[in-house]
């Protein structure tokens, strides 16, 4: 069965210090959910909440309609799994696996059984009687995972598992996590400061600065259309241009951007709301701005400044007006019209559909 989780204005405060203020959001049953947001954003904290480990200064949370006040982490219907995972390295895998049935004074045979059936899940079947430190990083990964999931809990609270892993494998362990997470259909609730893992695994993904939830949405939507300055230049690269408007039409702002001449953006979410002569900052994606000549409102003329080669992409630094802007096409950059000069110095003409551009109101940035 699957239950919602329900944080119903969730605050928590370390004496003067306020870790999460005002959480308020619903995580269905069967859902991969991420918090998403830098080291000591609060993450672990909402999750140390939903597990039990740490009591709300303020407001609820519900499993299941239930309030959870008072109800320790062993009688919740959840499993943590820590970013050191905490495996018995001695231990059999099995054993492993079996440990919290044992606690639980489930007879060997059942404990087994059980254990052998969670490594067919983690694709390590037959592996039961090795011993965890004979297991690389990621089977070691897959069994902390089983051993969490050996309790059948309803909801899997994971805190960073795959730090500790190197990047090829954390990019695998991505796909396992996911495959595994809709195979069994429980709620898996992860938090991260890495915004690949949130956005590939996630269906959906609430980014959090200084204890503040930011948006709560699906991965596309969070790139695409950020809520606050704080997720577009979290989220992704972006480029951050500060602003005033010089009008509003309803559906488009023209915005003097310090780019020569100003610039048009589609005014949607709270950019519709951006008044005449208001600051603003406007967030244009890298990938998003296109090199060379075409008809385009936004249209300027910038100078290349560097370039920086990455092998499937390239991005171009170009100085537009009073902005540095950074450019990237990927490929050989014909995707987005690469057959401009990109020596320093050289002339280029740059644009960006206003549609592309997301205007948003002052608000604090993440820190590079
Ligand atoms: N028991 C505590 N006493 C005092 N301050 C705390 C306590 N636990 C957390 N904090 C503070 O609350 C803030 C949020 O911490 P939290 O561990 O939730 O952040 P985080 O986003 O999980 O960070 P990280 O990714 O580094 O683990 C931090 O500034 C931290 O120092």
């Amino acid at each position: 069965m699957t239950k919602d989780i329900t944080l119903d204005h969730v605050s928590v405060s370390f004496g003067d210090y306020t870790a999460v203020d005002d959480a308020h959001l619903t995580i269905h049953g069967g859902e991969f959910f991420s918090f998403l947001g830098p080291s000591g954003c609060g993450k672990t904290t909402l999750l140390r909440c939903i597990s039990g480990f740490q009591e709300p200064s303020w407001g609820e949370i519900r499993i299941g309609g239930k309030n959870m006040r008072g109800i320790g982490p062993n009688k919740r219907p959840t499993a943590l799994i820590f970013q050191n995972l905490a495996l018995f390295p001695l231990m059999s895998v099995a054993d492993n696996i079996a440990f919290p049935l044992e606690v639980r004074g489930i007879d060997r045979k059942t404990r087994r059984k059980r254990a052998d059936e969670l490594l067919e899940l983690i694709a390590l079947p037959g592996q039961g009687d090795k011993k965890v430190s004979a297991l690389s990083g990621g089977q070691r990964q897959r069994v902390a995972i089983a051993r969490a999931l050996a309790v059948e809990p309803d909801i899997l609270l994971l805190d960073e598992p795959l730090s500790a892993l190197d990047l090829k494998l954390r990019q695998h362990m991505r796909r396992e996590l996911r495959a595994i997470q809709q195979q069994v259909g429980l709620t898996f609730i992860y938090i991260t400061h890495d915004q690949g893992e949130a956005l590939t695994m996630s269906d959906r993904v609430a980014v959090m600065s200084r204890g503040r939830i930011e948006q709560v949405a699906e991965s596309r939507t969070v790139y695409d259309h950020p809520a606050t300055g704080f997720v577009a230049s979290f989220v992704g690269e972006n480029n951050a241009l500060s602003g005033t408007v010089l009008e509003n039409d309803g559906t488009r702002l023209t915005v003097d951007l310090g780019l020569g001449t100003p610039a048009v953006v589609a005014a949607v979410g709270r950019g519709a709301k951006l008044k005449v002569g208001e600051a603003c900052h406007v967030f244009v994606r890298p990938e998003s701005i296109a090199l060379g000549p075409g008809d385009s409102v936004n249209r300027f003329d910038a100078a290349v400044v560097r370039e920086e080669f990455e092998g499937q992409v390239r991005h171009l630094i170009v100085r537009c007006g009073e902005r540095d802007l950074r450019v990237t096409q990927v490929g050989q950059g014909q995707g987005n019209g690469g057959g401009q000069p990109s020596v320093p110095g050289g002339a280029v003409s740059i644009a960006f559909a206003p549609e592309l551009a997301t205007a948003l109101p002052v608000g604090h940035l993440a820190s590079v």
